[in-house]
């Protein structure tokens, strides 16, 4: 897969899956933006750039808010260029039953996993539209597709970005626009992590916890962030010319493949 001539933005790019689709794009010779806001973080990679003169910009961004993307993605085709692929990878759990959740923990899932998404899909493809050309994958999760207990305004926000991201596949197939998902299972990144209460935390996600009717993971492994970058990269890429509207689920059969 060669992307030398791409340029592609890249959502919550300072960590976890999202830092490694950015490393490997780079690998690839794609001029990559990354967007995130972890300043911290994102300091650091913007580090690398210095140290490797590598093709990367990165810019501290809340896709949350929507002023704040429209004018990142007007400032990066004003002075970098036009955007040929969008990968869109931020993301946040805020765990806890549905009947006690705080309005903030339902809002804040909803306006960074699907709003957030929302808007850098509505400021990218738009300009996309014009050009008659470009390639959207949203990481969204295998939670949208099975009930997880304790995570209900989590598996929402991702069944409802699932939907948005097949929905604009349809509304911009004419023009070209491929509009795809993949949907990890669990991937140790610090948002998996965070879950862990000891040191036992892995073996227990691989072996699954049947009182909350959650099975193991039958390829007997946690994904690593390898694994979820390699079929981002594969959506992204033209090996995936004829692919438009699909959820490639990377989840080790977690899910059984259930639809
Ligand atoms: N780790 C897993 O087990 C797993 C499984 C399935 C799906 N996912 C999804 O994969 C994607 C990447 O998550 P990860 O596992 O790499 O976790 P992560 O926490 O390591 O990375 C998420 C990134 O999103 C950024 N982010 C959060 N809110 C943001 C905002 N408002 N604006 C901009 N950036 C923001 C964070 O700063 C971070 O860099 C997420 O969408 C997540 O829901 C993760
Ligand atoms: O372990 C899991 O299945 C998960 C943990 C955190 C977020 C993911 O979307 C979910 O798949």
């Amino acid at each position: 897969m060669n992307f030398s001539k791409d340029i592609i933005v890249v959502s919550g790019a300072a960590n976890g899956i999202g830092l490694a689709t950015v490393n490997h794009l780079l690998d690839k010779g794609a001029q990559v933006i990354a967007l995130d806001n972890d300043k911290v973080a994102l300091d650091v990679l913007s580090e690398k750039k210095w140290l490797n003169k590598i093709n990367l910009s990165t810019y501290q961004v809340d896709v949350a808010n929507s002023h704040e993307v429209e004018q990142v993605i007007q400032h990066i085709e004003d002075s970098i260029g036009a955007i040929d692929k969008l990968v869109c990878s931020s993301g946040i759990l805020r765990m806890g039953a549905l009947n006690t959740l705080s309005d903030e923990d339902w809002y804040k899932t909803f306006a960074v996993n699907t709003t957030g998404v929302f808007h850098l899909c509505r400021a990218v493809t738009l300009r996309m539209q014009q050009r008659k050309q470009g390639a959207v994958v949203a990481v969204s999760s295998n939670a949208a597709s099975v009930p997880r207990a304790n995570m209900g305004a989590y598996a929402a926000s991702k069944a409802a970005v699932t939907s948005l991201i097949k929905c604009l596949g349809l509304e911009l197939a004419a023009d070209n626009i491929r509009c795809n998902i993949v949907s990890p299972g669990s991937t140790d990144t610090q948002m998996q992590r965070q879950l862990w209460t000891d040191d036992s935390g892995p073996q227990r996600v691989i072996e699954g916890d049947l009182a909350n009717y959650r099975l193991g993971i039958p390829l007997q492994k946690i994904a690593t962030v390898d694994d979820i970058t390699q079929a981002i990269l594969f959506l992204l890429s033209d090996h995936a010319s004829h692919i438009t509207m699909h959820d490639l689920r990377v989840d080790g059969g977690a899910t059984l493949g259930a639809v």
